[in-house]
Order: C-alpha cells, then sequence, then structure tokens
C-alpha cells in the first residue's frame, strides 16, 4: 500500500476521505452527500444525444460511452458519487442469456427459466465475460479524481422476478408460483444468481469501485417471513462475497417498509430506504451500526422549486439523529424530470448541511 491509498481497496486517501463514502462509514462529513438512483439517463439531453441510435445494451458494452454517461450527472449537478452506468441485467447477458431491454419497457428474455433444466444455462461469470466492465472502471476512476464510483448489480430476488417472469411482472405470479412450490428449485436458482452477482461486483471493486449498490428493487412484493425464509440467504452469499474489501455495501428495495430490518441483516453497511417511511421511523426498523440512504420521493422534483425543498428539508430534519445519512431519492430519477430540479435539490441539500 503506498502513502497515498486507502486502507480499503485501491482508491486513493481523497476518495475515501470523501463525503460520501465517510457518510456510509457513520463519520462526521463536510456537509450531506447526496447522489441519485438513475442520475445518468434519459432526464439529461446530453445523454439522449450521445445514446441516439445505440441500444441499451450495446451502450453498456462500449467503455468509451459508459465513461462518458457517467461522468454527465457528476459535471451537471455536483453529485458526491457517480454511478457506474449498466443495468442489472448486463451479466445475465454476459453469461450468454438471450434477453434485451426495450425502450419503454424494460428487460425482456426470450425463453424464461421455468425448469430445473432451464437452470443450466446460468452458468458462472468470469471477469473475461465483462472485460469492457473492467477496463470502462478503469477510464473513469481516472476521470473522476475524488469523486466516488459505485459499483451495482440487482439482487437475486429481482433478476430472478425478471427471469421467471420473461420480463417486467407487476404481480410476479410466476416467481412466487416457483418459490412456494419448488423451494428447492427457487433455492438453487437464488444460490446460482448470487454467485453470478457476487462475482460481478468483485469485478467492479477490482477495477476500482468504491462502493457497490445491490438493488433489489422489487422485492417489496414480500412478507418478511418469506423474505427471510426464501431470498435473504441469498443476499447474504452476495454481500460476503465482498465483505473482505472493505468498501460500504448498500441495499436498497421499494416498499420495503416491513423488510428493512431484514435487508441490513443480510449484510449491508447502508440500508437504502424510499419515501414511504421516514427516516427516523427507519432507522429504528434498521437498527444501530448502519447509515441510511434516501429518500425523496422522485415525483416531488415536479412540483415548484419551493415545494421540492420543503420535503427535503423534512427529510434532513428526520436524518439529524442519523449516525450516517446518504441523501438520495426513494427510487430512481423519473425521465420527464427538469434536470435543473436535480441541479438545485444537490445544492439546497450542501447548503443546508454545511458544516
Ligand atoms: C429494476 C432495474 C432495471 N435496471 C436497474 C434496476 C434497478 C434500479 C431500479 O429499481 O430502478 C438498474 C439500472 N439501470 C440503469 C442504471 C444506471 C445507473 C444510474 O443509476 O444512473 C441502473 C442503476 C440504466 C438504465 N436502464 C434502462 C434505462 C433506459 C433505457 C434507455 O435509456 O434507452 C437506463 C438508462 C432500462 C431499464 N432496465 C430496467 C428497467 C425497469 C428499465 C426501464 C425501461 C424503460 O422505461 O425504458 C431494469
Amino acid at each position: 500500500m503506498s502513502a497515498n491509498q486507502s486502507p480499503a481497496g485501491k482508491q486513493p486517501t481523497a476518495t475515501y476521505d470523501s463525503a460520501f463514502l465517510r457518510a456510509c462509514r457513520r463519520e462526521p462529513v463536510p456537509h450531506t452527500p447526496v447522489w441519485f438512483m438513475r442520475q445518468a439517463g434519459r432526464s439529461l439531453p446530453e445523454y439522449r444525444k450521445v445514446r441516439e441510435g445505440i441500444p441499451m445494451l450495446e451502450s453498456c458494452m462500449r467503455p468509451d460511452l459508459v465513461t462518458e454517461i457517467t461522468l454527465q450527472p457528476v459535471r451537471r449537478h455536483g453529485v458526491d458519487a457517480a454511478i457506474y452506468f449498466s443495468d442489472i441485467v448486463v451479466p445475465l447477458k454476459a453469461i450468454g442469456i438471450d434477453l434485451d431491454i426495450k425502450p419503454g419497457v424494460g428487460p425482456v428474455v426470450e425463453r424464461p427459466v421455468r425448469s430445473r433444466a432451464d437452470l443450466a444455462r446460468l452458468r458462472d461469470l468470469t471477469p473475461e465475460d465483462v472485460s469492457y466492465v473492467t477496463e470502462a472502471i478503469g477510464l473513469l476512476t481516472r476521470e473522476l479524481g475524488s469523486t466516488p464510483l459505485i459499483g451495482f448489480a440487482g439482487a437475486p430476488f429481482t433478476l430472478a422476478s425478471y427471469l421467471v417472469e420473461g420480463g417486467p411482472s407487476r404481480n410476479h405470479e410466476h416467481t412466487k408460483a416457483m418459490m412456494y412450490g419448488d423451494p428447492q428449485l427457487w433455492a438453487d436458482l437464488l444460490d446460482r444468481l448470487a454467485g453470478i452477482t457476487g462475482a460481478f461486483l468483485k469485478v467492479q471493486i477490482e477495477a476500482g469501485a468504491s462502493a457497490v449498490q445491490l438493488f433489489d428493487s422489487w422485492v417489496g412484493a414480500l412478507a418478511p417471513a418469506d423474505y427471510r425464509r426464501s431470498v435473504l440467504p441469498a443476499s447474504a452469499k452476495v454481500f460476503r462475497a465482498v465483505a473482505d474489501y472493505g468498501v460500504p455495501r448498500i441495499h436498497f428495495g421499494v416498499g420495503t417498509g416491513e423488510l428493512l430490518g431484514l435487508l441490513g441483516e443480510a449484510g449491508a453497511d447502508v440500508v437504502g430506504v424510499d419515501w414511504r417511511v421516514p427516516l427516523d421511523e427507519a432507522a429504528r426498523r434498521v437498527g444501530p451500526g448502519r447509515a441510511l440512504q434516501g429518500n425523496l420521493d422522485p415525483a416531488v422534483l415536479f412540483s415548484t422549486p419551493e415545494a421540492v425543498q420543503t420535503k427535503a428539508r423534512e427529510i434532513l430534519d428526520a436524518a439529524a439523529g442519523l449516525e450516517g445519512h446518504v441523501f438520495n431519492l426513494g427510487h430512481g430519477v423519473l425521465p420527464a424530470t427538469d434536470p435543473d430540479a436535480l441541479t438545485r435539490l444537490v445544492s439546497y441539500v450542501h447548503e443546508q448541511t454545511a458544516r
């Protein structure tokens, strides 16, 4: 380890000491750090311009494009962290699953995974399968300076939902049918996905990501007892796979009010909270020893600047007693959001919390 490198991983000391990583570690911060889920993407005209004519999955495999798109919201909004531009289905595509991302729809899988024979198509992921990720993160960390890069992956349940349903689903009926009807097949599927996801996060950390977020976007569809029995073991395996790197591990899902304690228990250092539970109440549910991330309703950004400030202030007040707080939305930036509303929100949180 050289003098300007931190104890945890490869990042320079200035990155290690950034407000975002300090908040994740529940250390004192110069201001509350801010980033937004889906901060790169359709809300930005510069994104729409560089993506013109290039399919989503193809753009994820081009390191030059990934680097540019990841940097766009950092330049424009002055957020405290970058999130690697990709999608949760990229590692599945990389191991040969026949899927595509359809504009306005989301990931669609040609042949859904419904049987034990289908499971054989889910092979392990090697770093060579995603060499473009290693290359892009190398380019990115050089450009980002002291701004940390967040790597991410989809959690086993949310990935399983796309694979088993064959596409986006409101009720997850085929997924739950397998979970309740063939618990051994379900456990084997989630365990296989946990291996792929863990390997994918390792690639990102080895390449220079300073934190990772596990997106279990749709797990709020489950009751706590079912989550604990049928999902938590797989998500815990993902978190264990990257525990030794010492980089913060963030765990996020939507509609997870009843699951917040378990999301922490699965092995997260930071629990992401949507807008349905105030952060002080979320802290009681999560318990001590973990930071929280959230939780402005992304739809609030369509309101007046004054209303956005009022709601942001409420969140900062609810977060006042927390051990660590990373300001974020309660889910991703909506595509029609005015980007200036996001820039104003970053400045507001920074001003209000400057110490
Ligand atoms: C569930 C999920 C997916 N993908 C993702 C999740 C978890 C986060 C969440 O809950 O929102 C994760 C994701 N997908 C994307 C990012 C980019 C990084 C960032 O946050 O800036 C991240 C973190 C890019 C993307 N992923 C996608 C886009 C839009 C495609 C485009 O711009 O053409 C982007 C920018 C496609 C996608 N991919 C997925 C959906 C639902 C969609 C939207 C479909 C649509 O409305 O067109 C699956």
